[in-house]
């Protein structure tokens, strides 16, 4: 049996009562110097010791509230060779006119603003500042136009936008199911499809849902659908029932941010290279399911698979279905073909069709009955996914 992560988070019964510990140590753990400013360069301190009368106040205020990060200073070479011969900066330090022949700045600069480079310095930064916004609005309204010319383009950026969407929106919901929930919970699933539903109208995304209402079974339930691509999870959070939990490969744990939402979620995750360690993850949740009265959505092609058709099933699904006695609850998402391919650089805005089937009963049935189980599913599945979209190769309307 392949070892499962620390602590993996795999058997239902833990979804709920445990919650995450937060690392106190180790690279995790929160830094004690997270946040504090950079300490200013020792030539601005030593001066400030010295006792020297108040300069005249600066007529716009800048950052002189202690603790303000300072930027790095662009004070120009000269300066600093100013500081090592006492007497050719004691009129700068004293906020005085310069001396006849020195050539340093115009005038002197008060003491806050040579902590930042004086006058010129500023101005050099903002300068800086205004070349950056420059190149920013230039890269902004540049990229329509590449996007226009180049699909490479076009789907690189329009599918890192979606990958930063995860990262970023997960960063910012997890701290919410922690409050909310306290932990690991199929609660906060509820929290992370609020979120993901809004994704759809980034890019375009339509979805047209039938048959919400099979859902409506009495108690758990296991639902299967066809998995396309990671947009899919649009699709699955457009449809997903309360208390429903999905079936992710374990590496999904460790995508950072997205890992740590999908992990509070309470995602079960399973090793796809081990069928024993995996068969035992799905065996806990088949007896799991019935007494916590969750659903569990399975994607039992067990990969992405963009081609318009289905690969054949894995069986673990339809053995739990048979294990735990519940319903097997097929949804199938017409084929993006349409509009999303890897392969061709597409991805466009699009509709998707997604019909919620009736449900398959497993009552009575043994193990003896899983391949039946998961042939006849399979030919539902496919004759409805042919029928959204048409067969591969063949062009249907999807309006
Ligand atoms: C706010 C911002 C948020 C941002 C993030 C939001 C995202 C949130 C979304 C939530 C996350 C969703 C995550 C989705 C992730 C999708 C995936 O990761 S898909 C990939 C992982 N899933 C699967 O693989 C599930 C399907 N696979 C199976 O069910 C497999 O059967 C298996 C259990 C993994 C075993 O694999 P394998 O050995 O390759 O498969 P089989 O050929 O089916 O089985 C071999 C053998 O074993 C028998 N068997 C299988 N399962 C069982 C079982 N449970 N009990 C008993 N026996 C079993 C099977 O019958 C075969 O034997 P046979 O004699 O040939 O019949
Ligand atoms: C510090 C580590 C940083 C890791 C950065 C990872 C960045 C990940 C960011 C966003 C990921 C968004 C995807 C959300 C979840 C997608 C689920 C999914 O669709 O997984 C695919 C899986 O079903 C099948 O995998 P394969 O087709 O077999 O392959």
């Amino acid at each position: 049996m392949v070892k499962q992560g620390p602590k993996a988070p795999t058997y239902y019964h833990e979804w709920t009562q445990i919650p995450p510990r937060m690392p106190t140590r180790g690279p995790n753990a929160p830094s004690s110097h997270h946040g504090r400013h950079p300490q200013p360069p020792h030539r601005t301190t030593k001066h400030l010791r010295a006792p020297l009368p108040a300069p005249p106040q600066p007529p716009t205020s800048l950052p002189t509230a202690p603790g303000r990060p300072r930027p790095p200073s662009p004070c120009p070479p000269r300066l600093a060779e100013g500081r090592a011969g006492a007497g050719r900066t004691a009129h700068i330090r004293r906020g005085q006119p310069r001396a006849k022949g020195w050539k340093g700045p115009g005038f002197s600069s008060p003491r806050w603003a040579r902590g930042l480079g004086g006058v010129k310095g500023r101005e050099e930064s903002s300068s800086m500042e205004l070349g950056w916004l420059l190149w920013g609005a230039a890269v902004l309204l540049l990229l329509p136009v590449l996007m226009e010319l180049s699909p490479a383009v076009n789907f690189a950026l329009r599918i890192g936008f979606y990958y930063l969407l995860f990262f970023v929106c997960s960063a910012l919901t997890a701290p919410v199911c922690l409050l909310v929930n306290g932990g690991r919970t199929v609660k906060n699933m509820r929290i992370i499809k609020t979120v993901v539903k809004t994704f759809k109208y980034f890019f375009g995304l339509r979805f047209e849902v039938k048959g919400l209402e099979n859902f409506e079974v009495e108690g758990p339930a296991i639902i299967v659908s066809n998995h396309q691509s990671i947009l899919d999870m649009m699709g699955l959070m457009e449809v997903l029932p309360d208390n429903c939990v999905q079936v992710g490969k374990k590496e999904l744990m460790y995508a950072g941010t997205v890992g740590l939402i999908i992990y509070l979620g309470g995602v079960i995750f399973i090793n796809r290279k081990s069928t024993s360690s995996a068969k035992m993850v799905m065996a806990e949740v088949a007896k799991t399911m019935a007494t916590d009265n969750v659903k569990v959505w399975v994607y039992p092609e067990g990969t992405r698979n963009c081609t318009g058709d289905l690969l054949p099933f894995k069986k673990g699904a339809f053995h739990v279905a048979v294990q735990a006695q519940v319903p097997v609850i097929p949804v199938v998402y017409s084929s993006f073909t349409t509009f999303y391919n890897p392969k061709k650089n597409l991805f466009t805005s699009g509709k998707i069709k997604v019909e919620v089937l009736p449900p398959i009963e497993t009552k009575g049935l043994t193990s003896d009955d899983v391949s039946e189980l998961t042939d006849r599913c399979y030919r539902i599945m496919r004759e409805t996914l042919f029928r959204l979209s048409g067969r591969p190769g063949e062009v249907k309307d999807s309006s």
